[in-house]
């Protein structure tokens, strides 16, 4: 296939509509909010690239002028769409290319005058699809293959918008936006198509892979509590599990709230519900930094301490027992709801979590059989 001008500009356009038309059928089912904006920036390629056809026919202010400031406005539309994506705020500065652009129209059709608007046009082009690309840069935590890949996608596309710029600044460099005539307008044609492509592919995956992670993140959490579920725990637990030595013993405390049932009976699900809240709230507060806490399920709860002491866990367990004691006071019942905890400390990996489970069990009866409100360390 010959690269020539017509080609690649049937190309884009095909391209653009198709990309515009996608991420629109894609925001139909994810309501992502960004994927407005990039379906926006591709139909607006789209627009850019027929206008610029007319150039043929002696249309300049429309085909150049007109068309590429669309192709502007398209990057405009694909930062604000990665703005949105990533929850951030854009400064006012960032609006000030309507401005420049706009002042670009005092300029003569003649080479110098198109010289300096494609230089222009290609370094807004070239920064907005890089501040776009550096709002990517997410924490490891949160970035995702598809953000990543957009990243990337973004600079170098961006990259390239500034190196055309630049290049165009040097002496003698052939271009006439009129006719597509010059190596850099006809390199950046094949860019721009490859470019569109890549761009709209990634922004797919990008909004894909964070949902799929939203909800991965769903099924392993309790939605009451926002704490792990059963699954989210032991998915977890075998990492933490792995790294117990005698040099850093770790300690599984499992909890049971005592007397739950007259908080639902006498004062309703809901009050029950905001005391299972308060605990969750309790154990995030004073857990050390990279616990596992976890609902299992009703009124129990796990909570796995890596490189933990029996003195900090009795001071855990204590200051747990009896936060909770005074939030429960609040709902007054024959007998106040208090905790029983059942602590295993261990010093060498066990042979699996479900083992833990069961001699912290142990541990929580014999607490329940004392009478309740107590902590029992085995
Ligand atoms: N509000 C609320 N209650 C729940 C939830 N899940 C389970 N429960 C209730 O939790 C209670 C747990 O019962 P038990 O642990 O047997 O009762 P208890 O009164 O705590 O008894 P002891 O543990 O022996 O002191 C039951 O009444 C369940 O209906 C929930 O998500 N919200």
């Amino acid at each position: 296939m010959a690269f020539d001008p017509a080609t690649m500009l049937s190309l884009t356009l095909a391209i653009a509509a198709a990309a515009a038309l996608y991420l629109l059928l894609e925001w139909r089912s994810v309501k992502e909010f960004a994927l407005l904006y990039w379906a926006a920036g591709f139909a607006t390629v789209f627009v850019g690239s027929s206008l610029s056809l007319l150039r043929a026919s002696g249309h300049l202010f429309i085909g150049i002028w007109l068309a590429n400031g669309l192709l502007v406005l398209a990057h405009w539309l694909f930062l604000l769409g990665v703005i949105r994506f990533v929850g951030e705020r854009l400064p006012t500065l960032w609006w000030c290319w309507i401005a420049l652009w706009c002042a670009m129209l005092a300029l003569p059709f003649d080479p110098a005058g198109t010289k300096i608007y494609l230089i222009v046009n290609s370094l807004i082009v070239g920064l907005l699809s890089l501040r776009a690309s550096a709002a990517l840069k997410l924490a490891p935590d949160v970035a995702t293959l598809g953000t990543q890949q957009l990243r990337y996608v973004l600079m170098i596309h961006g990259l390239f918008y500034v190196a055309k710029g630049t290049i165009t600044l040097l002496p003698g460099t052939l271009i006439d936006l009129t006719v597509f005539q010059g190596t850099i307008i006809r390199v950046s044609l094949v860019e721009g198509v490859m470019a569109i492509l890549l761009i709209a592919l990634s922004m797919t995956g990008t909004v894909r892979y964070r949902r799929e992670r939203q909800i991965e993140h769903l099924a392993e959490r309790d939605p009451l509590t926002v704490l792990l579920n059963r699954r989210g725990f032991e998915a977890r637990a075998a990492r933490r599990l792995a790294e117990v030595s005698p040099s850093a013993p770790g300690a599984l405390i499992l909890v049971d709230i005592d007397h739950f049932k007259q908080v639902n009976d006498l004062h309703g699900h809901a009050a029950g519900d905001r005391l299972l809240v308060t605990l969750a709230d309790l154990a995030r507060q004073m857990l050390p930094p990279g616990s596992l806490e976890a609902r299992l399920g009703g009124d129990e709860f796990a909570f796995l301490i890596n490189d933990t002491s029996a003195e900090e866990l009795s001071h855990i367990g204590e200051t747990l027992r009896q936060r909770f004691q005074l939030a429960a006071t609040a709902f007054a019942a024959p007998q106040t709801a208090s905790l029983s905890l059942g602590v295993i400390l261990f010093d060498t990996p066990p042979s699996s979590l479900d083992i833990l489970i069961d001699q912290s069990d142990r541990a929580l009866y014999d607490a329940k059989r004392r009478g309740r409100n107590r902590m029992t360390v085995l």
